[in-house]
């Protein structure tokens, strides 16, 4: 049996799944936690791959390994290779204001989903080189290299990959020129067009000043370490992955309930959104994929879970305790600003609080509604009619977001069996270098229905509009 390897270095922690490169059989399983904050040290990423693949028996039986990661993090890399700083991720919303202002710079949102396909916000890497250029001109200076978690990941793989397992913590990092990304991550920097197939150095230099070095764009089927015995593919975007690894086909809607939450659907044709809310990324197979994220999503569970003292499975049960729409309570999620709709300053709020809605088992139910409210609005903004909605990530685990899911969304859902479908995709790709035509089949997902409550978004639409933004 030949053995491929899939890697989701994502917010939260970093998943390896083993699997059987022809069928797709899980063989085994590793993962090991991130650090918590907007602001990450890369050696913690690393760190945490090299844990999780012990965790996972291994690589030594393993043919080929492929990297996907959270998208838009800002590595900046010196002459040497060294970290310059620690990397601004996609939900550290400090570039906000560099955000407008490169939007202004250009023209308007026209002018940038013209360029690459998408209006950049806090989270899209120019933003964040605008904001290190701005606010620490010696860490931009120091910057020779700039590339995106999953690239910095897969450029460590290939310069640890022809030693032994004992010695790649401390392995040198390669040559900047070694670097690589694929069309799928690099699509989120806001310096590179989905449709052209290109950079656009001109948008990089105006936001930071210079042109840093960048990673070589690669093909979905391209090695980003030729020489490697252990095949190293070009791994891209968590959400491209998980696209491949839960086998998203035209007509399909991906709801993604993990730190983000994101809502995309494959494409033949490159999307362009002036309004900003659909970002026109490219996928991982030469395609592209259309996204909304929000900033808020499984954490809003992990927020209600503390503030109602439980853990997340009694948090759910208390859920489905309480009546569709909570009695009125309604949660407006925005505990870490948010993205989509771009409000980088708003906090959350509680609405329609009475006696008797002031249960544990109420606000168990507003927090689900919330988070779910805001991706309803989400696929709203995506603007397609799906044939089949796709619920993944942890937080579609909780049987309540499950089950609440269709009076939100007023349509059935399905649910894969819980899985991590991104390091899967990693894997697929991975597969894909061995034999391009391998085709791993997928179990029939769960379907959940439920009577439509159009009164939850009705109600939830009327409290968005009153939220206090963070103080100072
Ligand atoms: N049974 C569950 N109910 C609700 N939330 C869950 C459950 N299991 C996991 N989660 C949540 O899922 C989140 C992690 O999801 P994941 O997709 O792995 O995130 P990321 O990829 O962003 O790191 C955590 O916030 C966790 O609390
Ligand atoms: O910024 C985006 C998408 O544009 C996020 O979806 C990140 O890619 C992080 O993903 P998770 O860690 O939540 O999976």
């Amino acid at each position: 049996m030949t053995l491929v390897a899939g890697v989701d270095s994502s917010t939260q922690s970093c998943k390896v799944v083993i699997r059987d490169a022809a069928s797709g059989r899980l063989v085994r399983q590793g993962r090991a936690a991130h650090p918590d904050g907007t602001e990450v040290h890369p050696s913690h990423w690393w760190a945490a791959l090299l844990r999780a693949v012990d965790e996972a028996g291994g690589l030594d039986d393993v043919a080929a390994i492929s990297v996907a990661g959270q998208q838009h993090g800002m590595v900046c890399l010196d002459e040497s290779g060294d970290v310059v700083r620690d990397a601004l991720l996609w939900n550290d919303t400090r570039s906000a204001g560099a955000a407008a202002a490169l939007v202004a710079e250009l023209g308007g949102p026209v002018a940038w989903a013209d360029a690459v396909g998408s209006v950049p916000v806090a989270s899209f890497t120019v933003a964040k080189l605008r904001w290190l250029a701005e606010h620490e001109p010696e860490h931009a200076r120091r910057t020779a290299a700039v590339c995106l978690p999953h690239d910095w990941l897969t450029w460590r793989l290939a310069g640890a990959l022809g030693l032994p397992r004992a010695a790649w913590a401390a392995a040198p990092p390669p040559a900047l020129d070694r670097l690589t990304t694929d069309r799928g991550d690099a699509s989120g920097t806001g310096y590179w067009s989905p449709a052209t197939g290109d950079y656009r150095l001109d948008l990089l230099k105006a936001a930071f000043g210079s042109v840093p070095l960048l990673p070589r764009v690669l093909g979905p089927l391209a090695e980003a370490a030729p020489e490697s015995p252990l095949r190293l593919a070009p791994g891209t975007g968590d959400n491209m992955a998980a696209a491949l690894g839960v086998g998203a086909r035209p007509g399909d809607v991906v709801v993604s309930i993990g730190t983000s939450g994101t809502v995309f659907a494959v494409s033949d044709v490159p999307s362009a959104d002036p309004s900003g809310a659909v970002a026109g990324f490219a996928d991982a197979t030469g395609r592209f994929l259309p996204l909304v994220c929000t900033l808020n999503a499984a954490r809003v569970m992990d927020a209600a879970a503390r503030l109602t003292g439980v853990e997340l499975d009694r948090l759910g049960e208390l859920a489905l305790q309480a009546p569709p729409g909570a009695g009125g309570l309604t949660l407006v999620p925005y505990l870490e600003g948010e993205r989509t709709p771009n409000l980088p300053t708003a906090t959350g709020s509680i609405h329609g609080l009475t006696l008797a809605t002031a249960t544990p088992a109420h606000l168990a139910r507003a927090s689900v509604e919330g988070l779910l409210c805001g991706l309803a609005d989400a696929l709203d903004a995506l603007g397609l009619t799906p044939e089949r909605i796709l619920l993944i990530g942890g937080g579609a685990r909780s049987e309540a977001v499950r089950r609440v899911a269709p009076t939100v969304f007023g349509r059935p859902v399905l649910a894969p069996a819980p899985g991590e479908y991104v390091a899967d995709g990693a894997a697929y790709q991975a597969a894909r270098l061995l034999d391009e035509d391998v085709h791993w089949s997928t179990d029939e997902p769960a379907r959940y229905e439920a009577e439509a409550e159009p009164a939850i978004r009705d109600r939830y639409a009327a409290a968005r509009p009153h939220i206090l933004h963070q103080s100072r």
